[in-house]
This record gives structure tokens, sequence and C-alpha cells, in this order.
């Protein structure tokens, strides 16, 4: 059943086996999956409105805005000569997933290799991931129908899963062909067939949340219709969860299982327990703040503010790491391309779900490494997870410009309360390029990218580099620029990061409980220990759908 305000609630709603704090990409997968248990009766609470019925949310070529979004204005960022950026996350049930740019990769299995080092729990490493790593996806053929044979490795894919993956609808342009005889005439470039095959450094093509020409969101693969008919199943929607409260205590640790919420702007509170657990899948800024809130956080800033301790755990709302991206330039001849007019683009997608409306931005990523040889891998120890994973993301443009962005960063961020009300927002300080690695980092980018450009195929098509450019700018002049122009890649993770069972920092162990505490688990991007090397919903999906089995095991 639907609730789309907490008014209608009925006054017995008390008995729920599983409360899940946040329908995101993560929280919805939660939902689905417990739920298929008859035994167990599973609440879940989203602070944004239902997904459902909104062209918006369901054309690929779409942004959507508006009521759909949290848009935080981030603190200051000193390493980016003090701008602020736009913290976005989705607002709405499916979360993130039902606003992203829908792009489709795992990561390096060194990524979750690594999370099994940190958690001390080998279950975390990609070969033990790999039936979780599965079963979230279902590939499907393009929109339209053509042949992608050769553009992607079937072995590597799940088929009978829920979140629905294609390739681009159009087929190879001139700039993807020229970007394949590139890989063919530069050896430090290779073909990568499949991005999702955990070792895929190299030009390749890209792969995106997408079925038939719709976006494929958590809420839409995994909550649809039949299964929101569940009778074991409640989603509660434009509530907003304010805390966790402390019922009693079991020795040391507080029992967390109780919820505060409110009406979405404010109103009268109530509270609900949950019979088993409480799950928080907010996100990487809705699940520190719902902790910090509850006075689950760092006792000497939480005082503060006026807020009583209940569990203190330093290290909530700390370790952000998110991905920075700068723009290149280049110039290319002027090319004769005749786009389709937006009307007509409109017309084919509801016709028949064709047409460019029905994908997203470029067609191939090049994914690369700062080679082994670099003084910079001699000053810093590398920041990667291992050699299978790149340092640099690039979407490779027809225009000839690039975005390029570092996918292993030192930089280290927060997310704080600025007071004792749950509504306010919360200071988010994603501390970009603080780090010294990582704008030097972005001299090799550069220097990676003149490379690519240079290559023989590009004759005809480019004619210059317009910088930044490292070899021609001072030191200074450079890192102005980048410190200018940086931008993120919207990835934000680690406010509650996983460790080991007896490591005193972190915030949860290997089964995803918080530590210290009873009753509750985080089951979302903010528990991942390091930033994976690529983009982030796919890791999501893969923890949650291995933090399902885990929940079921344990009752
Ligand atoms: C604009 C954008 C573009 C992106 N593009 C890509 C991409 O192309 N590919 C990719 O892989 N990744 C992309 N990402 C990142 C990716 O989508 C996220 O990392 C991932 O979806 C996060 O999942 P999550 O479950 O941790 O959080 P979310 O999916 O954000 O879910 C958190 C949910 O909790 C709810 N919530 C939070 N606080 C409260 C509260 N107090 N009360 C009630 N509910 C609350 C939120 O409304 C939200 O629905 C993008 C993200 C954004 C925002």
């Amino acid at each position: 059943k639907v609730y789309h305000d907490i008014r209608d609630l009925p006054a017995d709603f008390e008995q729920f086996d599983f409360i899940i704090a946040g329908g995101g990409t993560a929280g919805c997968v939660l939902a689905s999956r417990l739920s298929e248990e008859r035994r167990f009766n599973v609440l879940v609470i989203e602070a944004g409105p239902d997904n459902i019925g909104s062209l918006n949310l369901t054309i690929p070529g779409w942004s959507p805005s508006g009521m759909f979004r949290w848009n935080y204005t981030s603190e200051p960022i000193s390493g980016l000569n003090w701008r602020t950026l736009t913290v976005v996350r989705g607002h709405v049930l499916g979360g993130s997933s039902s606003i992203n740019a829908m792009v489709y990769t795992r990561g390096s299995a060194d990524d979750y290799d690594n999370w099994g080092r940190v958690t001390g729990d080998k279950r975390w490493s990609w070969n033990a991931l790999w039936p979780y790593i599965l079963r979230n996806e279902r590939w499907t053929l393009p929109a339209g129908g053509r042949d992608p044979s050769g553009q992607y490795d079937p072995k590597v894919h799940g088929h009978r899963g829920k979140v629905s993956t294609s390739l681009p609808w159009s087929g190879p342009t001139d700039a993807d062909n020229r970007t394949l005889r590139n890989t063919q005439l530069q050896p430090e470039f290779p073909f990568a067939l499949d991005f999702n095959s955990g070792t895929f450094i190299g030009a390749g093509y890209k792969q995106s949340t997408i079925r038939n020409g719709e976006r494929s969101s958590s809420a839409t693969a995994y909550l649809p219709p039949p299964v929101r008919e569940r009778p074991n199943l409640t989603i509660l929607l434009n509530t907003y969860i304010t805390r966790v409260i402390q019922t009693r205590r079991v020795g040391r640790s507080p029992i967390l299982r109780t919820i505060e919420i409110a009406p979405r702007n404010g109103g009268t509170p109530r509270t609900i327990a949950a019979k088993k657990e409480l799950i928080l899948s907010g996100g990487v800024i809705g699940t520190a703040q719902i902790l910090l809130n509850s006075g689950v956080g760092n006792a000497t800033e939480l005082k503060e503010l006026g807020i009583p301790s209940v569990l203190d755990v330093p290290d909530v709302g700390k370790n952000l790491m998110e991905h920075v991206a700068i723009p290149l330039a280049w110039t290319t001849v002027p090319r004769n391309v005749t786009a389709i007019p937006d009307d007509v683009s409109l017309e084919m997608w509801l016709q028949n779900r064709t047409g460019p409306l029905t994908e997203r931005f470029d067609h191939m990523f090049l994914f690369t490494r700062i080679p082994t040889n670099s003084s910079l891998l001699q000053a810093y120890k590398d920041p990667s997870t291992g050699p299978r994973a790149p340092h640099f993301q690039a979407g490779l443009t027809p225009s000839g410009n690039q975005n390029i962005g570092l996918m292993t960063p030192y930089s280290r961020g927060s997310v704080k309360l600025r007071s004792s009300n749950p509504f306010d927002e919360p200071a988010i300080d994603l501390n970009l390029l603080s780090h010294p690695f990582d704008i030097a980092a972005f001299k090799e980018a550069a220097r990676i990218m003149k490379r690519w450009q240079s290559g023989s195929a590009w004759d005809n098509y480019i004619t210059g580099f317009v910088g930044p450019d490292p070899d021609k700018l001072s030191d200074e002049d450079f890192q102005r620029i980048v410190r200018e122009t940086a931008v993120t890649f919207l990835h934000p993770v680690g406010t509650a990061r996983m460790s080991s069972k007896d490591s005193k920092t972190g915030v949860v162990d290997g089964e995803l409980r918080v530590k210290g505490a009873d009753g509750i688990r985080i089951v979302d991007a903010s528990v991942f220990p390091y930033i994976p090397c690529a983009n982030t919903q796919a890791p999501v999906y893969i923890l949650a759908e291995r933090a399902a089995d885990l929940i079921k095991e344990a009752w």
C-alpha cells in the first residue's frame, strides 16, 4: 500500500518487522527483496513524492528537477577558490537513481576486494559478490533493437535481474569509429570490451540504466505495481525522518529501532518502532544527518549544538569522498551534423521509444591510469585500490571537449549539522582538491588526454588543444584554472563508512550494523569505505542486494 501523506496513516500503524528510512536507490532494493518474504512486514519511508506518472523521470534525455531534487549548497570550498557547488540528490521514490545520468559502471574488481580487506570479511570481495553483481541487472537490447554485438561482453552481465541496462539507441558516430581506430593505433589506450568486467582500462562503450528507451531506476525496477500490491509492504511518501530514538539499552548499547517522522514540510511528528530492525538508507547526506540529529556522532561536536549524545561515533559524517572533474578543450574542424529537432525527437520517443531522447551524453568513455613511472606516483602512495582500478574517467564527446574526472581522490570532506533543528540543511564540506595529489593528478590527466587526442585517428578532426595545457602554463596558472573550473560527478560516498568489527574507526561493521548500537543497520552509499573508481549507482545496487540477503539470513 502507498500512503502519500503521513496524516492518512491509521492509528494502529505500528506492526512492522523492518523500517527502511529512505526510499532511494538502496531503500527500494531492500523494500522489494525483504517483502519477498511473506513472514516480514516491511515499511519504507521517503521524503520525496512518488516516481510514477512523471515523464521527466521516464525520458532518459530529460533531466528531472524541481520537487524531485534536494539541491543543497556546499560550504565554500577552499580548493576551488572558495566557490560553492550545488550538491544534488534524488528526492523521490528511487532516490538518486530516479534522477541521475544513468551511467552503469560497477567499478574495478580491486575496489570490491578492498572492501573485503577493510572489513576483514572476504564476502565483500569481487568474486564473492559475483551473484549479487548479476542479480541486480537485466541486460536488454538498445532502444529500437539494433544489434550491439562486439560492443559489450554478454558473459559479464545479469540477464534475469531487476535494473535494465543497455547500450545507446544510435549506432557508432564518426567520433566513435575514430575512438575505436585510436585504440588500435595507440597501445597505451586499449579497447575495453566491457566496462563492467572488473578490469576495464581503455576506451569502450558506455552502458546505461535504460530499458526500451525509458529510465530504469530502483523504483521502476524493484517497486513496480505488482510489488507495491504486496500485503506485507507499505510505502510512505512525502514524509521526513527527523531522528532515531533510543528506547532502552542492552548493556552499554542503545537500542535504535524507533524512528521519528513528520510531514515533509514540518508539522506534528510521530514515532514508529520496528520489531526487528531499522535500516537507514537516506544516502550519503541524509543518513549522516539523521544519525547526527539522533545523537549518534562525535559527542563533543553534538554537545556544542545542544544535542545529547546517545552514542559517541566520531566518524559519522566524516570521510566524504567525491569524484572531481575538469573540462579540457580542443578545436575541431567544422562538421556538418544535422541534429534531429526537439519536436521530432519527442515525437519519436512518444511513438515508439526511439530517437535522441532515449539516451544521454556521449557513447564512449576512456578510463586510464597514471603511468607507473610518473613522478607523481613516486611522490605519493598510489590512492587507487589496485592495478585494475583507473585513476581517470573521460567522456569522449564528439565536440572534442572532454570532461575528465579523478576517480581516486585523496581529499576528504564532511557532513555536519548547523543546528539542533532536524529540518535545517546540513553543512556539506566537499573539501575538493584539498590534497596536493589531487591537484597534481590533473596535470597527468591533461597529458594523458593530449596523448589520446594526438593519435592519427583524429587527423582531419581535432585541430588543436585549447587547454588548460600543463606544458605551456606555469604551475600557478594551471592550478588556478583547475580550481576555477572543477566540478563534481555527483558521486559522494563514505560518511558512515564500513570497517572491521574490532576497528575503533568507521561507523558500521561488515554486516552493516552500526557499531555499538542494537537494532540498526545502514545500507546506502554512505557505508563505502573508499570511493569506487566508477559511477556509484551500480555499487549501491550490489551492496543493497547483498545486504538484503544478510538481513534475511539474520532473521
Ligand atoms: C544528478 C545525479 C547524477 C548522477 N549520475 C550518475 C550516473 O550517471 N551513474 C551513476 O552510477 N551514478 C550517478 N549518480 C550517483 C548515484 O545515483 C548515487 O550514488 C546513488 O544512487 C546513491 O544511492 P543511495 O541509495 O546511497 O542514495 P539515494 O538514492 O540518494 O537515496 C537516498 C534517499 O533517502 C531519502 N532521504 C534522505 N534523507 C531523508 C529524510 N530525512 N527523510 C526521508 N527520506 C530521506 C532521499 O530523498 C532519497 O530518496 C548521480 C547522482 C546524481 C544526484
